[in-house]
Parts: C-alpha cells; structure tokens; sequence
C-alpha cells in the first residue's frame, strides 16, 4: 500500500483502515532504524523540586543527570497534577472524540514549518523521509502575543483554558529549572535563560495511534529538540526512548513527573558541557498513546553563542538554524555537530 504525495494523510485513519494488517511503504523503516523489540526499560533520573531541599544537593543531582542523560524526571514540581491530567484527557478528546471531518476544521498549513494545528508530517523538504506513525496538535502559546485559542479546539469546554494555565506553568517551571541548571555549572541563575533570550513557546499534544507492524515502524524518528529545553508528559503506555551511551533505552513513564530534555540551544550555550539528549517514539500494536511536548525555544533573530570560553560552537542565528533543520531533517544530532568548532 503507498500513501499518495500531497494528500493530507493522517495516520490515525492509515490505523483505522490498515487495522491487523500492513503499513504503507513509506512508514517502513530500513533496517537500521527500526526498533529493537528487546530494548531495556529503565527509569531516568528523578529529582525532587520539594523546595525544603538541600539547594547544593539539588544542583549536585541535577549536574549529574545533565552530563549523564541530557534527560530527566522532576517530581514534586509544583504544577498541579490535575492540570497534567486535564491536558492530556483533553488532548485525547480532541483525536478521539471528534470526526476526522471536524478535526480537518483545524489542520495546519502543510507548506509552512511549525504551522499551528493539526497535522502529521513533520515539514522536511526531502520527499525520500520515512514518515513518523504519528498525528499532532500544535499550539502556539508564548510569548502571550502569538496565542490565538480560537485555532484551538473548543471543546471540552474547558480546553482552551487548560491550554493556556498549562502553558504559564510549563513558562515557569522551564524557567526555573534553567536557573538550576546554570548554577550547577557554576553560572549565575540567569545565565542561560537570559543567553537564549525571550521564550518562544510551543505545546505540542503527539499521538501515536496502534500500529499494526510497530517493529517496523517509529511514531517519532531519533531526533534532539531544536530550542532550549522541553517539557514532556506522557500516558501510561510508554513508548519515548532515550539514546544513552549509543544505545537506546525506554522511559519508564512515571505518572505526574515530567520529562525534562535539554535541547540544542542549551548544548550551544553551554559549550557542550551539557549535551542535548536524542530521543525517539516507538510505536505500540494494541494501543495509541499521547504525550505532550512544550518547547521552549529562542526568537529566530537571537544569536546563540556559548558563555564558557573558549567556544567550541560556532554562534548561530536561531532562525537559521531552524531553516536547517527543515531542510536537512533531523537525523539524530547532524545540524548540532555542525556547529562544533
Ligand atoms: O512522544 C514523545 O515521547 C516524544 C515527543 C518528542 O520528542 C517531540 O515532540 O519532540
Ligand atoms: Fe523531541
């Protein structure tokens, strides 16, 4: 079976028509890429943000967890786990509850890159990708000007509201953490944040319908976060995968933690002290899973340079480097290593 070029295919329906049988060609991963049916479940780091904490102590595990994963759980975060749980009922409602025909009402423009709404094919120019067994629903949320929750869903009746008390804490907490991460490595609190400049914020809901050959297939190709740091939830299915010391490894979800992965920004403003973390979704047969990404991300016209000298990244213009990436793809870590002086 091929999906036709150019048609606005969503891969829910694919999973709908395709139900115990086979994907399309272009789902189909070489050999290379595929899951390993055998792949380890672990549990990241976890690290409680309680503020009776030892501040050293703190900063002493979230270092560690910086260096040795790029990716960790928070717990005791201070977001209140029901709005976790309204986001991702929500999320669930909007692919599950309404008809291919209303969610079309939202679909994004599929010739822009990160073009607001609903969608499936991640924009890359290259028409020989394997495409991602994956539907999203993309928000645009901060700076607060570029929100517009008339492009959202309007219902259930509460969902724009969630959206946009689930964006300021996901504002508050990215921002909190990129003070500790800075004073893990010794900078002052407002060292990252103010190198990466105002945020650009972007909530991401992914859903991974069941996929009928899933040892062939990736919801979301090995990739890094393009912008500073993201913020991930997740269902009870599991399915991210993390590539540690050249092997990829499954996150164990952990309900109402959440999922810190520090992006390529931070890498570069770091001097690659920190290293961004590549991660993946694999796909489950029996089951659709849901995840929730926020990224925060620069403005395209900041310039991201290191603070730790002497610099082994070139400096960037955000705008250009997301340009790139579009282009090229993601493919692991391949637009970041370019940048190593
Ligand atoms: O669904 C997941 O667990 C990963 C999502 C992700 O990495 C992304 O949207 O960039
Ligand atoms: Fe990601």
């Amino acid at each position: 079976m091929e999906v036709a070029a150019g048609e606005p295919v969503r891969v829910q329906t694919l999973s709908q028509i395709t139900k115990a049988s086979r994907i399309p060609s272009q789902y189909i991963q070489p050999p290379e890429t595929r899951p390993d049916p055998h792949t380890s479940q672990i549990t990241l780091p976890s690290i409680s943000l309680s503020s009776h904490r030892d501040s050293a102590a703190l900063r002493r595990e979230i270092g560690e967890a910086c260096r040795d994963w790029g990716a960790f759980h928070v717990i005791d975060h201070g977001v209140p786990v029901n709005l976790l749980s309204d986001m991702r009922n929500n999320g669930r409602s909007f692919f599950e509850d309404k008809e291919l025909e209303e969610k079309m009402k939202y679909s994004c423009d599929p010739n822009l890159p990160a073009s607001e709404g609903y969608g499936s094919r991640m924009l890359v120019e290259s028409n020989d990708t394997v495409l991602d067994w994956r539907d999203y629903f993309d928000h645009h949320t901060m700076p607060v000007s570029r929100r517009n929750p008339s492009k959202w869903p309007d219902s259930p009746s509460n969902y724009r509201e969630v959206v946009a008390e689930y964006s300021d804490h996901m504002h508050a907490l990215a921002q909190k953490l990129l003070c500790l991460i800075s004073e893990s490595l010794g900078l002052p609190s407002s060292c990252i944040e103010e190198a990466a400049g105002e945020f650009y914020q972007n909530i991401t809901v992914s859903y991974y319908p069941p996929c009928p050959q899933p040892e062939l297939a990736l919801g979301l190709q090995s990739h890094s976060d393009m912008g500073a740091i993201t913020l991930l939830i997740q269902d009870d299915v599991g399915g991210l995968q993390v590539l540690k010391d050249g092997e990829w490894v499954t996150v164990h979800p952990v309900s109402d933690a959440i999922v810190v992965i520090l992006a390529d920004q931070t890498e570069v403003i770091t001097n690659g002290q920190y290293r961004s973390a590549i991660h993946r979704a694999i796909t489950n047969a029996n089951r659709a899973r849901l995840s929730v990404a926020t990224f925060h991300d620069p403005a395209k016209t900041k310039t991201i340079s290191p603070v730790i000298h002497p610099p082994r990244y070139k400096q960037v213009l955000y705008g250009d480097y997301v340009s790139l990436w579009y282009t090229k793809g993601p493919d692991g870590k391949r637009n970041i290593d370019a940048l190593q002086i």
